[in-house]
């Protein structure tokens, strides 16, 4: 089924050019699309483009070992899903068939807020850890609950995304006057904060209506500590590009980042994830892991990011593409691909393990400042 004229798919990029063709445009581009002139979206690509991998010979890598953990869980390999909202816009079973798809990897699920199954019927498909994203709402009550429900059902940890006081201008989104169809809600939320959310209005998006209406952009660091008080889960943020917010969240005594700019959906010009993990590594210290997500399309892609500190790295749009291609099996296949790839790129640069992915694999400016921060001890807690 998701065979092309070519074949079965071979790259996470092919698997691109299925989900366009299948899906319906205005699904398409809000899956796609960026914010403003969308020079982050392709910014998060072309950083990955100039690290050049420095290959070392003769080391025997007649044995690659991807296995890690992760928050303390056993993965199969560093990598996971990213949180994204509605996974029923890009197949039938939606977030069932990812969680399914990840498990046959043993790798993390970051499950949204705005997730169109209950987070009860995902955890009864899961066999991979679920964490759960978290937007800061206005009713806190219902944040409160939503959490409570997650430990109940399982889940391993929370991540509170810290880019998105608002959603960023997405041309396309507002061009296609994109809403959701009646069938696909957002079951978690008991409709209390669903508003807007189904309404056409021209020009407009109706997920900036609903974010505007519903998500509270006063939060601030100190509100923080009402999260942790109410729930025994790790905290993990996602949105960080700086040294500063990343010394700050470590010295609060943050469980893990996420270096992301939302697959450069939200600010429109920021840094590209790669050019931002040196410096989030280096101000992090090892206090706790780091992980980042955007524009990773490849193994090799990967391999850069491991190599330059993150613990592990998320996977977006390439899920959504998996999905909307064949279901479940195209997920699956997608994260099979980017594993695979992970370990042909280790073996043929002389790394037989994930501990070997250093910047001195690398070839790049900040892969050298790295090196020169002496890492005479990996950060502990590193993998
Ligand atoms: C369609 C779509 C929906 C998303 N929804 C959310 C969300 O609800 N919460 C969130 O924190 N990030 C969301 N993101 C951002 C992803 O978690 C992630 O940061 C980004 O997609 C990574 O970049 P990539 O798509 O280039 O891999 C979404 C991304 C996409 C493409
Ligand atoms: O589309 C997104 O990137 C996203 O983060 C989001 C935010 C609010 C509602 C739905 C999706």
């Amino acid at each position: 089924m998701t065979d092309t004229a070519l074949g079965r798919p071979l790259t996470v990029e092919e698997y691109a050019r299925l989900a366009q063709a299948r899906l319906p445009g205005a699904t398409w581009h809000y899956f796609d699309g960026g914010a403003g002139t969308e020079s982050t979206v392709e910014g998060n690509l072309a950083a990955f483009r100039r690290v050049r991998i420095r290959p070392r010979v003769l080391n025997d890598v007649s044995r690659c070992d991807l296995s890690t953990t992760i928050l303390g869980d056993p993965v199969g390999a560093p990598l996971g899903v990213a949180p994204m909202a509605y996974h029923e816009l890009a197949c039938e079973e939606g977030e069932l068939a990812t969680v399914e798809a990840a498990g046959e990897l043993r790798v993390p699920t970051v499950v949204g807020i705005f997730a169109s199954r209950t987070f009860e019927d995902i955890a009864a498909h899961a066999t991979g850890p679920l964490w759960l994203q978290l937007y800061w709402l206005h009713r806190r009550d219902v944040l409160e609950r939503v959490v409570r429900r997650a430990e109940d059902a399982g889940f391993r940890a929370l991540v509170l995304t810290v880019d998105t006081p608002r959603l960023g201008r997405r041309l396309r989104e507002a061009r296609h006057g994109f809403h959701l169809p009646p069938h696909i809600t957002a079951p978690n939320l008991d409709g209390e904060v669903t508003g807007f959310l189904h309404e056409r209005k021209d020009g407009s998006s109706a997920l900036s209506r609903h974010a505007d209406a519903f998500i509270d952009p006063s939060l601030s660091w100190s509100d923080l500590d009402w999260l942790r008080s109410r729930t025994r889960l790790p905290l993990v943020l996602k949105g960080v590009l700086t040294a500063e917010d990343a010394a700050r969240a470590a010295e609060q005594g943050i469980d893990g980042l996420v270096v992301s700019n939302h697959g450069g959906r939200q600010l429109d010009g920021a840094a590209a994830t790669m050019d931002a993990l040196p410096d989030v590594v280096r101000a992090v210290a090892g206090r706790c892991p780091v992980f980042l997500d955007g524009g990773v399309r490849s193994g090799t892609d990967v391999l850069k990011a491991l190599a330059l500190g993150a613990q592990a790295v998320f996977l977006g749009r390439p899920v959504l593409w998996g999905l909307a291609a064949n279901g479940e099996a195209g997920a699956r296949h997608v994260l099979t691909l980017l594993r695979d790839e992970l370990e042909d790129a280790m073996a043929l640069s002389g790394c037989p393990s994930l501990a070997s992915l250093t910047p001195e694999r690398l070839d790049c400016e900040r892969a050298a400042a790295a090196r020169n921060d002496a890492h005479d001890d990996p950060p502990e807690g590193r993998r």
